[in-house]
């Protein structure tokens, strides 16, 4: 008989005292000390879980009403849920960065946009870039195109409930939604109201976004994959060759228009880049345009349409006719051709988006940052460099010491909200990675509304459509678990 080699026989020995002693160094290790379940020590096995089934942002919460504000999720990973270590994590002036997480939104190997950099002097040359076009001043100058989409969009939803007695708001919100982000990104819409369907763009993109939420856990099989040519994501990776490729063929439609028509063009997100790619000295290439465009899409589309949803569903509920009426009675006031600017000063409409985005935040779970190099104290807990400081705004919408009855739809908490209130309220993110489209995002929650309710105020749940079907799944981007929403409109 052939002798088996020694290494081979001191594998399994070698195996278990690997696993012993990483029991020993994870059971001593400084986040061990931390509050949270007893398998949280060892491995994030259960987060993985619950984030792939969409209960993640849920399943934290409930830690923190167990534990306290500190719970640790896994080895590395530990949330906070109070307003000390929201200031300290998202320090205007010593923030500390994006975790790798936000690898996933990197279509472009290499190349970052202004949501996924992890590099601080990246991230402040896009933000100084994209700054004054999504400015409020400059997003006014694109509201009729966020209007003429809107009238669109409650035309389409008058045309499906003649057609079939119920309205998916939800597609229609969506369609809306990507249409406005295509068209300031890349220099015209999609067309997707117009066509009434999806287009290849979309889809691929939808199916690329789903494929990231996978990839965050083994991001490393998606890129060998690609970089070796292996068979298994051979379609995604020809799916993102022709993301890459409409893209590129737009923005050079995009400039070449722009060349063709400079009076006439209507200004994008992207016009002044386009242009001359640099200003004051920052200076940015086409790829990353082409990534930050495609960002844009991603970041502006799900999370209005799944915002304004909520609010219509929400206020169409029979339990909520008061707040309904409430709302109606203030758009009742408005001029016949009202513009953002005269519901800007409305505070119950204003109350109604504030208590939705409290509630149904479009981002509602963790944003996690890498813990800066030598360690950092947070909340009295000395966390070591390596470990990931992540703060859910799920949670912090949901203490029941600032909001008492959380779970209740309750849009007068917001008349004379208190600091607290407002020192929470992270439905747009925090310190210098706020939101950037939160000028268009308000200016699509306010006037989407206004429309909304001046031509449907009876508007109510379809039959048959249940309370169920809008409990909120998140994958990053919260959805409804249907992913529809039918409402009977009248
Ligand atoms: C109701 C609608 C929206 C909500 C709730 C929302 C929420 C958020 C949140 C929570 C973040 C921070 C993410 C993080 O820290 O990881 C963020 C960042 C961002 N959002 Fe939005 N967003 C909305 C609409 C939009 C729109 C319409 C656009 C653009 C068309 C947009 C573009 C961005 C960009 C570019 C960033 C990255 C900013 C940075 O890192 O400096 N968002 N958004």
């Amino acid at each position: 008989m052939e002798k088996i080699p020694t290494f081979i026989l001191a594998l399994p020995s070698a195996l278990l005292f690997w696993f012993l002693w990483q029991i020993i160094r994870l059971t001593w290790a400084p986040n061990a000390r931390l509050p949270g379940p007893w398998h949280t020590k060892y491995t994030g096995a259960v987060k993985v879980y619950k984030i792939m089934n969409g209960s993640g942002a849920a399943w934290v919460n409930d830690l923190h009403r167990k534990y306290g504000r500190i719970v640790r999720l896994s080895p590395t990973e530990v949330d906070f849920s109070s307003v000390s270590a929201l200031k300290t994590i998202h320090n205007y002036r010593k923030p500390f960065m994006k975790s790798d997480f936000y690898k996933i939104f990197d279509f472009i190997p290499d190349v970052s946009s202004v949501l996924s950099t992890r590099t601080p002097g990246t991230h402040g040359r896009f933000r100084r870039l994209l700054s004054g076009p999504t400015s409020e001043s400059s997003v006014k100058l694109v509201e009729h195109i966020v209007q003429a989409k809107l009238d669109l969009t409650i035309q389409r939803m008058e045309e499906e409930m003649k057609a079939q007695g119920f309205v998916d708001v939800l597609k229609w919100h969506h369609f809306m939604a990507t249409d406005v982000s295509g068209h300031l990104s890349f220099g015209e819409s999609f067309q997707m109201l117009e066509q009434q369907k999806k287009n290849q763009y979309i889809r691929d993109l939808e199916a690329t976004s789903h494929l990231a939420g996978v990839m965050q856990f083994i991001p490393w099989l998606f890129f060998a994959s690609k970089k070796y040519g292996l068979p298994i994501f051979r379609e995604s990776h020809a799916i993102n060759a022709r993301l890459y490729s409409y893209a590129e063929e737009s923005l050079y439609r995009h400039k070449r228009m722009q060349a063709a028509e400079p009076q006439t063009f209507q200004p994008t997100f992207f016009t002044k880049l386009l242009q001359a790619g640099e200003k004051d000295g920052d200076t940015i290439t086409f790829e990353e345009i082409i990534q930050n465009a495609q960002l844009f899409i991603i970041a502006g589309s799900d999370t209005t349409a799944h915002t304004l949803t909520y609010l219509v569903w929400q206020l169409s509920r029979t339990e909520n006719r008061d707040i309904r009426q409430r709302l109606l009675t203030e758009l009742a006031t408005l001029p016949k051709d009202f513009a953002n600017d005269d519901l800007k000063p409305l505070p119950y409409l204003n109350c109604v988006i504030s208590e939705t985005l409290r509630l149904h935040a479009a981002a509602p779970d963790g944003l996690p940052r890498a813990v800066p190099a030598g360690g950092a104290e947070v909340d009295g807990v000395f966390l070591p460099e390596g470990s990931v400081a992540i703060t859910q705004p799920w949670s912090m919408h949901r203490d029941p010491e600032v909001f008492p009855d959380p779970e209740r739809f309750q849009p007068s908490r917001w008349e004379n909200p208190t600091k607290d209130m407002k020192d929470s309220f992270s439905a747009f993110g925090n310190g210098p990675r706020t939101c950037l489209g939160i000028h268009l995002a308000y200016m699509e929650l306010r006037l989407g509304t206004a429309k909304f309710f001046l031509k449907f105020p009876e508007s109510k749940i379809a039959n048959g459509f249940e309370d169920k079907d809008m409990d909120m799944q998140v994958s990053f981007v919260m959805s409804p678990k249907s992913h529809k929403c039918l409402l009977e409109l009248s």
